[in-house]
This record gives C-alpha cells, sequence and structure tokens, in this order.
C-alpha cells in the first residue's frame, strides 16, 4: 500500500493540472465575457448550464462522482460569471443604478413624519435623529407615513424596521418593496417600557393592558406574571396611552413609554419591564429621492427567489466572492405565490465601491425584481 506521503505526491501532481486547467478556462470565460459585451448578450445561460451540468455528470461514474462534478461545476460556472460581471462592470454596461451621492441632508427645514401619536418611540427617533426643534408630525399608520413621503407631503418619515428582542417589524419590509422610497439614513434608539394607568391605579385593579403588538411581546415575562390581565393589540404604544387616557378606568392600562404616559397624565405603576434590559429599536429614515450619503456603508437590498433547491445558496455566493460582509437577513413570503419568499439582505459597503457594483450586477442579472432599498 502506497504512503500517506506518496499519495500526496500523486494529489499535488493532480492539482498541478487541475489548477492550469482552470486558469486556462477562466481565461477563455473572460474572452466569453467580452463577447457579451459587445453583443449586449446576458451573462447567465441557464440553459447552457444544464446542459454542461449534465455533460459532465455523464463523463464520470457512480452516483457520488456524478453528484461531486456537478458541485464542483456549479462553483466553477458561478465563477465564471463573477468574472463576467467583473468586466461588464470594469467597461460600464452596469444596468440602472440611478442614485445620487448627497454631502448631508438638509434637517433643519425638512418636514418629518412618524407613525402612532405625540409620545411615540417613533417621535423619539425623530428627535433624536433630526433635532427636538424639527418640522414633524404624525400619522395613524406606517402605510400613511410611506404614502406621505410618495406624494411629497413630508420629506422623510421615520420608521421603525428592527427590535433588539423582537425581532424585524415585518409590515415595513413589505411597505419597503411596495413603494418607492428609499432608506437614506438609520437610528438607534433604547427602548424602555413601562405599565401606566390614570393616577390612584393599583396594580390589583388592572384587568386589560393595551399597546402595540411588538411592545407586548417585549414585556411577555412581566405580563405573564399577571397572567388574568386581558392583552389588546393597539397601533401604538402612545396611543395606547392616550386611549387609557382618555376612558378613565382603573381596569385598563397601557405599556408605553415613560414620556407618552407623562404626556397623558398617567401614572407610571411600574418601571421598566421590559424582559430584556438593553431593549432597542432600529429606525430607517426614509424618503422619496433616490439619494445617500457619500459616506454610506451599508446597503439594503430585496430580491425574489424561485422555489428551487440551492436558489438561496447561488445567490449569497455573490456577496463571498465579492468580500461584502452580510449583516442580515430576512425573508417574507410573496403574495400570491404560495412557498416563495422575497429576501432582504443587508451588507457592508457603499454603491462607489467595485465590489458592490460587481455583486449588485450579477445580483440583477441572477434574481427576480431586484430592488436596492438605500445606502445609508
Ligand atoms: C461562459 C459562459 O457564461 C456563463 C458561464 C458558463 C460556464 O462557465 O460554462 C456557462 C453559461 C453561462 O451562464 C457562456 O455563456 O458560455
Amino acid at each position: 500500500m502506497a504512503t500517506l506521503e506518496e499519495l500526496r505526491v500523486q494529489l499535488d501532481g493532480i492539482d498541478n493540472e487541475i489548477a492550469r486547467l482552470f486558469e486556462e478556462r477562466m481565461k477563455v470565460c473572460g474572452e466569453v465575457g467580452e463577447y457579451k459585451i459587445q453583443s449586449g448578450k446576458k451573462v447567465l445561460d441557464r440553459q447552457r448550464e444544464n446542459n454542461k451540468l449534465a455533460d459532465v455528470a455523464s463523463k464520470v461514474h457512480g452516483e457520488f462522482n456524478k453528484k461531486g462534478i456537478q458541485e464542483l461545476y456549479t462553483q466553477l460556472m458561478s465563477m465564471s460569471r463573477k468574472l463576467q460581471y467583473q468586466k461588464l462592470v470594469e467597461a460600464g454596461a452596469l444596468g440602472r443604478l440611478p442614485f445620487i451621492a448627497i454631502e448631508s441632508l438638509e434637517k433643519e427645514k425638512a418636514r418629518v413624519v412618524f407613525q402612532g401619536v405625540e409620545g411615540a418611540y417613533g417621535q423619539a427617533a425623530m428627535f433624536n435623529y433630526f433635532g427636538e426643534s424639527c418640522n414633524g408630525f404624525h400619522v395613524h399608520t406606517f402605510r400613511d407615513a410611506m404614502e406621505a413621503i410618495e406624494e411629497g407631503s413630508a420629506d422623510y418619515a421615520v420608521l421603525p424596521i428592527e427590535n433588539s428582542s423582537a425581532g424585524a417589524v415585518n409590515e415595513m419590509y413589505d411597505l419597503l418593496d411596495e413603494f418607492e422610497n428609499y432608506i437614506v439614513a438609520e437610528t438607534i434608539i433604547p427602548i424602555t417600557h413601562t405599565l401606566a394607568g390614570i393616577p390612584g391605579t393599583k396594580l390589583e385593579e388592572v384587568k386589560c393592558v393595551y399597546s402595540k403588538a411588538e411592545a407586548l411581546m417585549q414585556t411577555t415575562h412581566f405580563l405573564d406574571e399577571h397572567a388574568d390581565w386581558q392583552r389588546i393589540s393597539v397601533v401604538n404604544t402612545a396611543v395606547a396611552a392616550a386611549k387609557v387616557a382618555a376612558e378613565q378606568n382603573k381596569e385598563q392600562a397601557a405599556v408605553c413609554s415613560a414620556y407618552a404616559a407623562k404626556l397623558q397624565g398617567l401614572e407610571i405603576l411600574a418601571d421598566n419591564i421590559n424582559d430584556e434590559k438593553n431593549n432597542s429599536t432600529r429606525f430607517v429614515i426614509v424618503t422619496n429621492q433616490k439619494v445617500y450619503l457619500k459616506d454610506a456603508n451599508k446597503i439594503s437590498i430585496s430580491f425574489e427567489l424561485p422555489h428551487e433547491s440551492g436558489s438561496l445558496y447561488r445567490i449569497l455566493s455573490h456577496f463571498i466572492y465579492n468580500d461584502l460582509n452580510m449583516t442580515k437577513i430576512e425573508s417574507r413570503p410573496i403574495e400570491g405565490r404560495n412557498w416563495e419568499y422575497r429576501f432582504f439582505v443587508d451588507f457592508e459597503g457603499n454603491m462607489e465601491q467595485p465590489a458592490v457594483k460587481n455583486a449588485l450586477r450579477g445580483l440583477r442579472e441572477e434574481t427576480r425584481n431586484l430592488n436596492i432599498l438605500g445606502n445609508y
């Protein structure tokens, strides 16, 4: 039997040949890329790739090798496409990327909308980003806020996208995809919930708690200690506070911020009741202009994929090969198409960077409905 040393010498010889052939193959792929730039042909030719996979599988023996060589060729062809996208980007054939870089946002003059009522966490986020003297107003729903910027009655909307303990705000993802509005910035604010009731209320008197669904989720441990309380979700924490103040009933309480409680003249019955003591929410600043701040370093995109084995894996390789650090992925069901999903990915980068352009070029061609939601 050959020794390990001898076997490794054999492998080294084989690998030298593979490496040489790899380079040769990539060189030809580069020429294919040049041809495609000239002819305007698409980089991805799925039919040709499927034929290639069938062909290479027919040339090897046994199930294990057939599957193995197909995996290998899937990677090889994906690398070949990346090389071609790179050439396309270098040749300026990028496809649409009509975002305009700007130096700063005009925070003082801007009209800003948030969802909820006075005292909502959205208002705190707005103050945090635009300053307390900003020109802000509120609307009833997230959709109303998206419409306000689409119509131009507001320049920016400040809307929650993710909470550190309850996770994504699903509705916001759907709205970002539906509207032609773009994220230009984000701001994170600490969220500290209190239980508030009309003055003089005792905890034992409470029977029903109102709040936004996410806030009820973020205070589950505290609420579970009072399992007999009915939990009712309303549109916003500050709306919950306003309702309790308006109805003046000691059986009712709201989960809201101390600020909202104070605004409504409520008394704090229990303070800092979040499960997670560092609870915070990330808000995005959305506008209808296709702009990004020059120093932006995060990109959010969405795209759709067919319900096919390996489709997400193949798409994620665009981030890996371009050395882009993906920071988040979410998926949402696509309306009317059971078991198909729209993915939302955040990754680090700026639209000016060649690696970002390469990845976006590849993603645009290989996904459905690629949407660049913003660079911020
Ligand atoms: C090289 C080409 O471009 C892509 C890459 C392929 C490959 O590496 O074999 C095959 C088809 C295309 O998706 C080509 O069109 O031939």
